[in-house]
């Protein structure tokens, strides 16, 4: 039955049509059904419940994950659910698992990787999870470091098989006490699959050929017992309680392990039975295709967190309440903040809150467009490999990195920024944050340390700047780079605060930035002899010019995305003003950049502030709207502070008295620890 809905007046004060966001927000009316039917089916279901994993111990925890994911397969199988709908599922259910290895990097490894022979053997196997499989890259020594991984997959042409053997420290580079350099993080290896993508470097009559792609079987199809040679086993807990201990992220030592030679990977390149090592016309890097394709997908994953957390905050926000007068006694705050009926001001009235929260609201909305127009950009680099246009990958390279780093950094900040914003009832697991940043927080790290990736986009930059007056003209995200003279000299036009809503205005800041942030950094670059050590040295700035090229390349593809036809009473409106504070926040919290690189005075900038906070005037009555349009349910909120009919208090004390610790009024250990203690504390008061 339907409850009272508590936030009932500030969805009544929406000024656009919230059913039209939703679809705006899921991408297609499409998109829009699948998510909400599977969604729902999900939340509808006590079997995906999710609300105890903070209280279960590990291997509880880890059982209850393969529960669910079996149960999730059976139901998908059962249904007979497409692809999009199965992966909508595993999407919903929220829960680290080893299936998202198996689906989200190892299946399109083998497709990325292998040749159209090897891919009609193994993805009928994978796509009906008859193996189950890993991505294993990382090794305890190196990480970020690809072509330094240390373990080897020698032919032998005796017996048409390649040895994988994982380093001891006699033959390592490495100095630490350790016996073996084994491969230590991939999840689902510790305890769940049956086969890996393990990179190794290729050795062919004794020439060292790099780093190359494996398919390894790890473990027996009969009764799940490591094959000879390998030891495999989980890393161990990580941070939070619940979180991602779902996943048994693993370590894996290969002792002279045999594979056929047709377990290479080869579509980049192959061996043949003679032990000859042959290149294919494609270029080496898409041996790390499969980190492209991740990385692309970890970017539209970051908005679905941070509206998420986003979601939890503003609801909250609008409940909680904070000074003001009680009772209608005399107010004790200034009398421009908006009353409630009590009396009391709800926290999100707070311009101070606004302007922690808003730009994250916007964030998310901001990350969403940008995720999809990196899908559409990975879609069309995908098509020109296929034939052997090989032009946009350099782009696209810069474009994943960047973007991953971006947005899972702003992301993971953003987080746990939305913790406090719910001030202490955001640290209780019950609000769902602290989960969520566990959780979320090892994203700034995997599939690329987020520093290192940045350094990536910049010697991007750097070779685009290198090449300007060549006659190469930069295209893409880069064709700014291709007007750089003018950028260099232009001036901000801006007089008044409504002339930062002029998108040709800002997105000429934004490259203005860029450019002279890269442009300064080329020029220092210039003055060593010695081009690497430059590199490192100027590392610091040459981070700061790649986020500032990454930011514009938000920006940009929030305006575009305001270009077109966005049906629904209102919709387009609100979004201009989400996208002013997203362009806004970000000007104001990089002020220095945009004032040193001369691009904007400090009366424009003063100027660009006080637009920003009348962004925020407009956002705020439709501020929960704008989160109802993420359309999330609230099991897949797994928040108390985030519920849909904003009914905290209560479930708050319901969920408190829940707690183990409550089963009994007297603790376990009274009788041990407190009782004797309180007694001699008697006997001594006595005394
Ligand atoms: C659910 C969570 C699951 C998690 C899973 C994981 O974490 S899995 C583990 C995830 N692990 C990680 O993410 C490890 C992170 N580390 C790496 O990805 C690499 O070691 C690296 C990119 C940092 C360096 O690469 P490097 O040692 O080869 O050295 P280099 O810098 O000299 O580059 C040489 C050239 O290659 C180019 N190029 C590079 N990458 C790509 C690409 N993907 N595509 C296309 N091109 C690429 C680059 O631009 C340069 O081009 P240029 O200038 O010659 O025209
Ligand atoms: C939860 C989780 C899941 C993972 N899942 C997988 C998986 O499924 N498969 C897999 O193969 N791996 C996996 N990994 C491993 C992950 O990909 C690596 O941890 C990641 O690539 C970072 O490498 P690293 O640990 O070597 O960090 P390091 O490179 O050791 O980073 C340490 C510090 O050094 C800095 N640093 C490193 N190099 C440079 C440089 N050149 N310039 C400036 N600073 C630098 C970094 O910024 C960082 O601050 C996972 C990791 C985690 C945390």
């Amino acid at each position: 039955m339907a409850g009272v809905d508590y936030l009932a007046d500030e969805r009544n004060k929406a000024e656009f049509d919230v059913d039209s966001m939703k679809i705006v927000w899921a991408g297609s009316r499409h998109t829009f059904e699948v998510a909400d039917r599977i969604s729902k089916l999900v939340a509808n279901d006590p079997a995906f419940r999710k609300d105890d994993r903070p209280m279960l111990p590990r291997k509880e925890l880890f059982k209850n994950t393969l529960r669910k994911a079996a149960y999730a397969w059976k139901l998908i199988t059962e249904l007979r659910l497409s692809e999009e709908e199965a992966s909508k599922l595993r999407f919903f259910v929220d829960e680290p698992a080893y299936t998202d290895l198996h689906w989200g990097m190892f299946v399109p490894a083998l497709k990325g990787q292998c040749t159209d022979e090897q891919q009609s053997k193994w993805l009928p196997l994978a796509y009906k999870m008859q193996i189950i499989g890993c991505y294993a890259q990382t090794e305890l020594g190196h990480g970020s470091n690809v072509q330094g991984l240390e373990t080897t997959a020698t032919f032998d042409p005796q017996t048409d098989e390649f040895v994988i053997h994982s380093p001891t420290l006699t033959s390592s580079k490495c100095y630490h006490t350790v016996e073996v350099l084994c491969t230590w993080w991939p999840g689902g290896l510790g305890k769940v699959s049956t086969h890996a993508v393990v990179y190794a470097r290729l050795i062919t009559d004794g020439k060292d050929h790099g780093v190359h792609g494996f398919i390894v079987q790890l473990r027996s199809m009969e009764d799940h017992k490591p094959l000879p040679g390998i030891t495999v086993g989980d890393i161990g807990m990580k941070f939070g309680n619940g979180a991602y201990n779902t996943m048994d992220n693993g370590v894996l030592t290969l002792d002279h392990v045999r594979i056929p030679r047709d377990q290479m990977m080869m579509r980049v390149s192959q061996v043949t039975r003679e032990g000859k090592y042959k290149q294919s016309d494609v270029p080496r890097q898409l041996v790390y295709g499969t980190m492209v394709y991740v990385r692309q997908k970890i970017v539209a994953d970051a908005s679905c967190a941070l509206s998420k957390a986003v979601c939890i905050a503003t609801r909250y926000s609008a409940v909680r309440r904070q000074f003001g007068s009680q009772n209608g006694g005399p107010e004790t705050q200034s009398a421009h903040y908006r009353k409630s009926y009590t009396g009391l001001i709800q926290v999100i009235d707070y311009k101070t809150q606004q302007n922690r929260l808003f730009p994250l609201l916007a964030s998310a909305y901001a990350f969403r467009f940008v995720g999809e127009w990196l899908k559409w950009l990975y879609t069309d680099v995908t098509q020109r490999l296929a034939v052997n246009d090989f032009s946009t990958l350099p782009e696209a390279h810069a474009c994943t990195a960047g973007l991953k780093s971006l947005t899972t950094t702003a992301t993971a900040d953003g987080i746990e920024e939305c913790r406090k914003l719910c001030g202490g009832h955001g640290y209780l697991c019950t609000s769902g944050l602290p989960e969520l940043f566990a959780v979320y927080v090892p994203a700034c790290t995997y599939e690329g340390d987020n520093i290192v990736l940045l350094l990536q986009v910049a010697r991007f930059l750097m070779k685009t700047v290198s090449q300007i007056g060549s006659g190469k003209q930069p295209v893409g995200t880069i064709a700014y780079m291709g007007r750089v003279e003018h950028l260099l000299k232009s001036r901000c036009s801006v007089q008044r605060a409504e002339d930062w809503l002029n998108p040709s205005q800002v997105l000429e800041a934004f490259e203005a930035r860029a450019a002279r942030m890269s442009v300064s950094c080329a020029q220092n670059l210039s003055k060593f002899s010695n081009p690497e050590e430059g590199f490192a040295e100027l590392s610091a700035d040459l981070v700061e010019a790649a986020v500032a090229h990454c930011q514009l390349i938000v920006v940009s593809k929030f305006l575009d995305k305001l270009q077109q036809d966005i049906p629904g009473k209102g919709v387009k409106q609100l979004l201009q003003a989400v996208c002013g504070i997203y362009y806004l926040s970000l000007l104001h919290k990089h002020q220095g950049e945009f004032l040193a690189t001369s691009y904007i005075t400090p009366k424009q900038a003063a100027l660009a502030s006080d637009q920003l906070r009348a962004l925020y005037s407009k956002v705020r009555p439709n501020a929960i709207a704008l989160v109802d349009s993420f359309n999330y349910t609230d099991h897949f909120l797994g928040s108390i502070l985030g519920c849909y009919d904003g009914n905290v208090y209560p479930k708050l004390y319901e969920a408190a008295k829940k707690d183990p610790l409550n089963d009994t009024v007297v603790p376990d250990g009274y009788h041990e620890y407190l009782k004797p203690l309180l007694k001699q504390q008697l006997h001594s008061a006595k005394l």
